[in-house]
């Protein structure tokens, strides 16, 4: 070996070695050649008794042996170790089309884009996750309905009360929110409360398919209908949904071409496979979704004018969990509750201080934020209590900031005591706002329109906080 591959050999090392995911890599003879050290660390394996070894007789529950032989990548898999489901990928190197070694990385965290896998993973192979007690999920379990979303805000509820009316029709429901909102947990439930609660529910994220697929998705296709089809064909998404509810999620990234076709199932209730001639029924109820602010989308072209209307007929709203903070409390505790139960282990409380601290960040993840939040603080705090320090130190590792300054009371249970945390938090807001009002309308001696502006407020909402704080 000459100098500069031994040097780029110890660059890859260090690489390896920095990368905050576990990592191994073994040979053709599934022999561990790199372990790096988070590896080490998370599995308390020394690198030196792992390096030479077969993978089988290191790492529990491995399949970079099977990987090696199929050649076949396996991306956000789950893999029990140490008593932990953690997700993994498994990716094989290949030289002059011989798989040479397999790279196997464990993902500790990695938040949203890795927790969407592991929905993923959980929506499409349901019936194969094992809970931690061994039992398979049963059917009624995985129902959601409008009892399992959680909140007692007002708007919470007003959301539900219309989604409950909306379950009641066959009309078109458009579900708008920020991402992590629960869009796809309200589809759901309005599905499982309609009349086509028997039928089935069929997902579509029509952001992740690419264009060219999209079509053969939807409608499906004919045996030869193009190379690599599938022999005797595909039943497409709306076939699938017949009698049950398709959920389109992300409807604001389906190309134009596609957004006609979709005009005309919703018209005609008639698909055509690609490659077909016979059109097939489909009597379906359609659910769609859109983190995008489609009303612009139609001004500006993108979005078909007559499709948005056939879609929006009832119109459902999620409001960011920002807006909705009183519901922060209930979730944390249901989710820490949840978790705690996933993994054996005693549930945890949050201090106080923990929990004030939370009620302050804006979530702008919203609840999936919170879900990968809880998940991280329950993997991570070892206590029976997640204290404050606790929260600012995950909140520090992922780069994201807590606002300080509210008012600490001394440690409480979340469930019992946090409406009245919320309503002194909520008091503590007011007394501020009524200050900083105050000082605007003192600096401007008292003009009213030079106030608003000076606060970046329409005028006539700092009428209605006047009227608010008697001022
Ligand atoms: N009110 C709620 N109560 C309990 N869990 C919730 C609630 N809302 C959302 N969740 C959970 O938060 C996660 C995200 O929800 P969901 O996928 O429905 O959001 P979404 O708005 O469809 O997101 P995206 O726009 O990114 O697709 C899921 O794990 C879901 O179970």
């Amino acid at each position: 070996m000459n100098n500069y591959q031994e040097h780029s050999l110890d660059i890859l090392s260090t690489i390896l070695d920095s990368a905050y995911e576990g990592i191994v890599v073994v040979n053709e003879s599934a022999e561990i050649i790199h372990f790096n050290d988070a590896y080490s660390r998370f599995t308390g394996i020394k690198k030196a008794e792992a390096l030479g070894q077969h993978v089988t007789k290191i790492i529990e529950n491995t399949r970079l042996h099977n990987v090696l032989e199929s050649g076949i990548p396996e991306r956000g898999s789950l893999q029990i170790i140490n008593g932990q489901e953690m997700i993994v990928h498994r990716i094989p190197i290949r030289k002059d089309g011989r798989v040479i070694a397999v790279i196997g990385m464990l993902i500790f965290e990695g938040v949203s884009e890795l927790y969407k896998i592991l929905e993923k993973h959980q929506q499409t192979d349901r019936k194969s996750i094992i809970h931690s007690n061994n039992l398979v999920i049963p059917e009624e379990k995985r129902k959601i309905t409008l009892e399992k979303i959680i909140g007692k805000s007002d708007k919470i509820a007003q959301t539900k009360q219309l989604a409950r009316k909306a379950a009641k029709t066959l009309a078109t429901v458009l579900i708008t929110g920020e991402s992590g909102t629960g869009k796809e947990l309200f589809a759901q439930s309005i599905h499982h409360l309609s009349p086509y609660c028997d039928g089935p529910f069929i997902s579509v994220n029509c952001a992740a398919i690419p264009d060219h697929l999209l079509e053969s998705e939807l409608f499906g296709y004919e045996d030869g209908a193009f190379t690599g089809a599938r022999k005797g064909g595909k039943p497409g998404k709306f076939e699938l949904a017949h009698e049950g509810t398709l959920f389109l999620d992300e409807i604001g990234d389906m190309p134009l071409s596609m957004q006609s076709k979709i005009l005309r199932v919703l018209q005609e209730k008639e698909g055509i496979r690609v490659g077909g001639v016979k059109p097939y029924r489909t009597n379906t109820r359609i659910i769609t979704a859109t983190n995008k602010a489609i009303e612009q989308m139609v001004q500006q072209g993108t979005f078909r004018e007559d499709l948005y209307y056939r879609l929006n007929i009832i119109r459902l709203h999620i409001p960011p969990l920002r807006e909705r903070k009183e519901d922060i409390p209930l979730l944390l505790s249901y989710y820490i509750e949840e978790i705690c139960q996933k993994y054996n282990i005693s549930t945890k409380q949050l201090t106080n201080k923990a929990l004030v601290q939370l009620l302050s960040y804006e979530w702008p993840g919203n609840i999936r934020e919170l879900v990968n939040i809880v998940e991280r603080m329950i993997s991570l705090v070892e206590k029976k209590e997640i204290s404050a320090s606790d929260v600012s130190l995950l909140f520090n590792q992922t780069s994201i900031t807590l606002q300080p300054s509210y008012p600490m009371v001394e440690k409480l249970e979340i469930d019992k005591q946090t409406s009245t945390i919320f309503l002194e938090l909520k008091a503590e807001k007011k007394l501020e706002e009524r200050e900083i009002i105050t000082n605007a309308l003192k600096e401007t001696n008292g003009n009213k329109a030079k106030a608003a502006r000076k606060l970046g407020i329409h005028r006539s909402t700092l009428y209605d906080k006047l009227k608010q704080f008697n001022l």
